[in-house]
């Protein structure tokens, strides 16, 4: 693997057999043969349409789902927070509302997955450090706070702030905007763009937003029927594509108004 090189994805496909009594549902070729490499410190937009197979090619990288064929091989990270090498991967999901415990309290969900990763109780100036870096701020002010009593958008910052405690390399960002509204949106993108430059976070953003992607992304693979159709740098996607897929996500986003500018969301 190159040294520049945090996660190499080769040939993966992943099938689903046939649901029902007698298993006799279609089977479902959510991924097919898809090569790809993450790099370390980008961002990569993973952009197609619903059912397209992004959420399970992000879901085979956490592990939560084992490869019908195909490999994933991890950069050798030799970092203190794990035992065996493999980069720490994270992930945030599309509704935080789902993913947060009602029962727990900000502080206790901020330091639930160091205590799950160390089995041991958190520095409680972590989890005020994990709070700022997420701009929930006065810290204190929501600490004891419970999900329900918090924004759409506060609580999207919970999530993330649960991610980059555990220090992670990567984070996979599964739809993190797609319930808020777009102003807000916006403040989470760029909170990300912040995280990669200042913690080198490297980080995977699934969407179907294509003009989201435009905005965040240093590279693009475009998906589409469980395979990558297309893929470039931002400003080949954006400017050169060559798919008539991506030439319809783009036009059909945003009535052809994103350019290489970052200006789709100004
Ligand atoms: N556990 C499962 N069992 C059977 N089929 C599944 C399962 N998970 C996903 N699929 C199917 O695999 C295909 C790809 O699904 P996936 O969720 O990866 O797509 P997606 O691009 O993330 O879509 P969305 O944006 O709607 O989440 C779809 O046809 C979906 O119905």
């Amino acid at each position: 693997m190159e040294d520049s090189c945090l996660i190499k994805i080769d040939n993966l496909s992943k099938v689903f057999r046939g649901k029902g009594i007698l298993r006799n549902d279609p089977e479902v070729k959510a991924l097919d043969n898809v090569s790809l490499a993450v790099k370390k410190g980008e961002v990569l937009g993973i952009i197609g349409e619903s059912g397209s197979g992004k959420t399970t090619l992000g879901k085979l990288i956490l592990g939560l789902l084992k490869p019908t064929s195909g490999n994933i091989s991890f950069a050798d990270i030799n970092n203190n927070s794990t035992e065996n090498g493999k980069p720490v991967v994270q992930v945030i999901f599309q509704d935080p509302y789902d993913s947060l415990s009602h029962m727990m309290t900000v502080e206790q969900l901020v330091a639930e997955p160091c205590i799950i990763q160390n089995g041991k109780n958190v520095d409680r100036s972590k989890i005020v450090r994990a709070l700022e870096s997420v701009g929930l701020t006065p810290v204190e002010s929501f600490l004891h706070k419970y999900p329900h009593t918090l924004s759409g958008g506060q609580r999207q910052r919970v999530a993330i702030a649960r991610a980059i405690i555990t220090e992670p390399d990567m984070i996979i960002a599964d739809e993190p905007i797609s319930m808020l509204d777009a102003s807000i949106g916006v403040d989470i993108l760029n909170l990300m763009l912040d995280m990669k430059e200042k913690m080198g976070i490297t980080f995977m953003f699934i969407t179907h937003d294509i003009a989201a992607a435009a905005y965040i992304s240093d590279n693009i693979a475009v998906m589409k029927e469980g395979k990558i159709v297309e893929y470039g740098s931002r400003k080949q996607i954006i400017s050169d594509c060559c798919h008539e897929y991506t030439r319809s996500l783009l036009l059909s986003a945003t009535s052809g108004k994103i350019t290489d500018e970052n200006s789709c969301f100004e």
